[in-house]
């Protein structure tokens, strides 16, 4: 069995408070785009659980720490019965970019183990799996326009009028630690809700929609904050950095095809 894990942006993304638990409650709205990692998963060898390998980019993390690897075993401890498999990954997503692309592998695995072994796990349950996994995870067991509140686990599907736009995905190859840009932050719950504000006709989300993360991450790298503003220049009705970054996206309308000019080695997508 093969699943395309695709990736998300958000649009917009509060920051609200610190918990006791050492994560943060937040909001966004989750948009998943069609740039797609390759995963297959097929019948293993009786003398181990899982067999993983990998291509494409190159990924900071040994098999066993790939969150594909660490699914599989997330749900053996509650399905022993659970036959062995071989994976195989194929990574085209930027990773610790802010576009949940090892969030999106994770979320797949589960969903084709889900599948191909029969499990019946109800959406609910995929997500409450999701969850362990990492923050982002549960979003991709959705993958539809959502907004998102806790650590991203309360999912409300949302209707957005972006048919007549193409978004342009830019990645400058910096890789940032989401850990690390959460502590650069000061969490403020008393602002207009996301869900309100996602609201307003497109051309206002410039004035108005705001991801916490591009102050201390623009401050730290200002070549991220150069993205964004070539994308205005280029005509972007609104142009803003993706979770903790270094994505930055540009929403354009369909009708015209921006110029852009971009550094060679960074990651430039238009997608519809
Ligand atoms: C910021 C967001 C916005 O969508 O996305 P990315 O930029 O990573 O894509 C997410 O909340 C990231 O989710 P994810 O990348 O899954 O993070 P996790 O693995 O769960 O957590 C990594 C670390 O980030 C911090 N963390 C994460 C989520 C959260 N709600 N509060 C936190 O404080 C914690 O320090 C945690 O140890
Ligand atoms: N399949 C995977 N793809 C990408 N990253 C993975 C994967 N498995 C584990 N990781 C770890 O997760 C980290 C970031 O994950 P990713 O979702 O790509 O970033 P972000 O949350 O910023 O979008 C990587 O640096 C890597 O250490």
């Amino acid at each position: 069995m093969i699943l395309f894990p695709n990736c998300k942006i958000n649009l917009g993304l509060h920051i609200l408070q610190k918990r006791a638990d050492g994560f943060h409650d937040l909001e966004t709205v989750f948009y998943p785009i069609a740039i797609q990692d390759a995963l297959e998963v097929i019948h293993g060898n009786i003398n181990s659980d899982i067999q993983f390998t990998s291509s494409g980019i190159h990924l900071d993390v040994t098999a066993a720490d790939n969150i594909c690897v660490k699914a599989y075993q997330l749900l053996k401890k509650d399905f022993p019965n659970l036959p062995p498999v071989k994976m195989h990954l194929h990574k085209t997503i930027p990773s610790g970019a802010g576009l949940g692309g090892g969030s999106a592998d994770g979320a797949f695995t589960l969903l084709v183990l889900n599948k191909k072994f029969n499990l019946q796990l109800t959406e609910q349950q995929l997500i409450k799996y999701a969850l362990q996994l990492g923050s982002d995870c549960p979003f991709f067991i959705k993958n539809k326009p959502c907004y998102a509140t806790g650590r991203g686990e309360n999912l409300e599907s949302i209707d957005l009028p972006l048919s007549n736009y193409q978004f342009v995905i830019v990645n400058p190859g910096i890789h940032i630690n989401t850990g690390w840009a959460f502590k650069q932050l000061n969490p403020r719950a008393d602002r207009t809700s996301i869900k309100e504000v996602i609201q307003q006709p497109i051309l206002q989300w410039k004035e108005v929609l705001v991801n916490d993360f591009e102050v201390p991450i623009f401050q730290a790298y200002p070549e991220i904050e150069a993205i964004q503003r070539t994308l205005y220049q280029a005509g972007a009705v609104y142009a803003a950095m993706s979770g903790s970054g270094s994505t930055v996206f540009g929403i354009f309308e369909k009708s015209k095809t921006p110029e852009l000019s971009f550094p060679e080695h960074y990651f430039v997508r238009p997608v519809s």
